[in-house]
């Protein structure tokens, strides 16, 4: 048995605390409000998200961060990217504890994946740095349903010892080491499920959303691979699985945000009504400017940004990217 802090009680952090304690780990979870801390302690469930569900009795919830990362061989980070490297500012790592992230997004301003901020913030090699990705609707693991997912760190025995603490019968980690592919996949897959909501809030049909998935694939890989990733990653569940799942499920906050914008709603209406976070809204702008650095066109993520910028309606960024001049089907 392993213990493990989970920094974070949202939905994937209640979700993926599940599976931790399925998987037979003393599980520690870090909330910001007491009546969260409350709900897990006495009740066994988070009284926020999925309040239907039970945890189980032997995970632990506290609003002191050194207290529920106290002895913890790994520390989950489980908050939004654009949050991450403020929470790790004020909060100390354990010994030699793995860091894992479960974020997928880029910090804006200076394009860095999770796992470098969390290299820069707290000063941990990159060996002891791992990420959680993959098609992980946090709904459908908290109900125990069967998922894929995939443990990455640059060091194999740091992502077979994250697989050995997460690996289930319903939750089957694969390891991988490319760091890099499985954080771009995690990350750019939500600004296309972006794209392909507003496609669904406008009527159109599987046709125009196999396309805007499949290149969104594209883009994405081209990415990927100017910044040092080894494209099959995308071609995996870090990737195209992860792609297909967001895009496909009305669970995902991100194409739930784009069929809102694609029904005329507004950003700032849309953002208003929930408190999840759709990180393709602001990372869309992140990985845009990480790809004009790197010189790689990404035209569905440029058309996602304008929208949300609010200078092109989702029926104008249609219309603007079938209006793209004629090309040949390449990565
Ligand atoms: N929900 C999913 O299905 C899912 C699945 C896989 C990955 N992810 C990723 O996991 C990360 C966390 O997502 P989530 O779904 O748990 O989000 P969430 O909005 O449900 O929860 C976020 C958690 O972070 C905490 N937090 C700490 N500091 C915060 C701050 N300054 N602002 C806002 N929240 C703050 C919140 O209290 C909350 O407990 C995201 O990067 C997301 O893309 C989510
Ligand atoms: O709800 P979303 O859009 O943040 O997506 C959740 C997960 O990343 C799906 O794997």
């Amino acid at each position: 048995m392993s213990r493990v802090a989970v920094m974070g009680s949202g939905s994937w952090g209640t979700a993926f605390s599940m599976v931790l304690s399925d998987a037979g780990q003393e599980v520690s979870m870090w909330a910001r409000r007491d009546s969260v801390v409350a709900g897990i302690n006495s009740e066994h469930r988070n009284p926020d998200y999925f309040a239907d569900i039970d945890l189980a009795p032997t995970v632990i919830a506290s609003t002191d961060p050194r207290a529920a990362m106290e002895g913890a061989e790994f520390v989950v980070m489980a908050v939004p990217s654009q949050t991450l490297r403020a929470n790790l500012e004020t909060w100390t790592i354990p010994g030699d504890a793995v860091v894992v992230s479960l974020a997928k997004g880029i910090e804006l301003g200076t394009g860095l994946r999770a796992s470098q901020i969390i290299e820069q913030v707290a000063g941990i090699e990159p060996d002891r740095v791992a990420v959680v990705t993959g098609p992980n609707l946090a709904r459908e693991i908290a109900e125990r349903q069967p998922s894929g997912s995939v443990v990455a760190s640059t060091s194999l025995e740091t992502a077979e010892r994250l697989q050995a603490v997460c690996h289930t019968r319903r939750f089957r980690a694969y390891t991988n080491t490319d760091v890099i592919g499985c954080e771009l996949g995690g990350a750019t897959k939500n600004v296309i499920a972006l794209a392909v909501g507003m496609a669904v809030g406008l009527g159109l049909g599987a046709n125009a959303t196999a396309t805007v998935i499949t290149r969104g694939l594209a883009e994405s890989s081209r990415l990927g691979l100017a910044l040092g990733a080894d494209p099959y990653t995308f071609s995996g569940l870090a990737g195209l699985g992860d792609l297909v799942a967001t895009c496909n499920s009305p669970l995902s906050r991100n194409r739930t945000f784009g069929e809102q914008l694609g029904r005329g709603h507004s950003v700032a209406e849309i953002a208003a009504s929930t408190r999840q976070v759709a990180e393709g809204v602001k990372s869309c702008a992140s990985i845009l400017a990480l790809a004009q650095r790197a010189g790689v066109e990404m035209p569905i993520v440029e058309a996602v940004k304008t929208v949300i910028d609010g200078t092109q309606t989702p029926p104008q960024m249609i219309t603007s990217l079938m209006s793209r001049s004629a090309k040949a089907e390449r990565y």
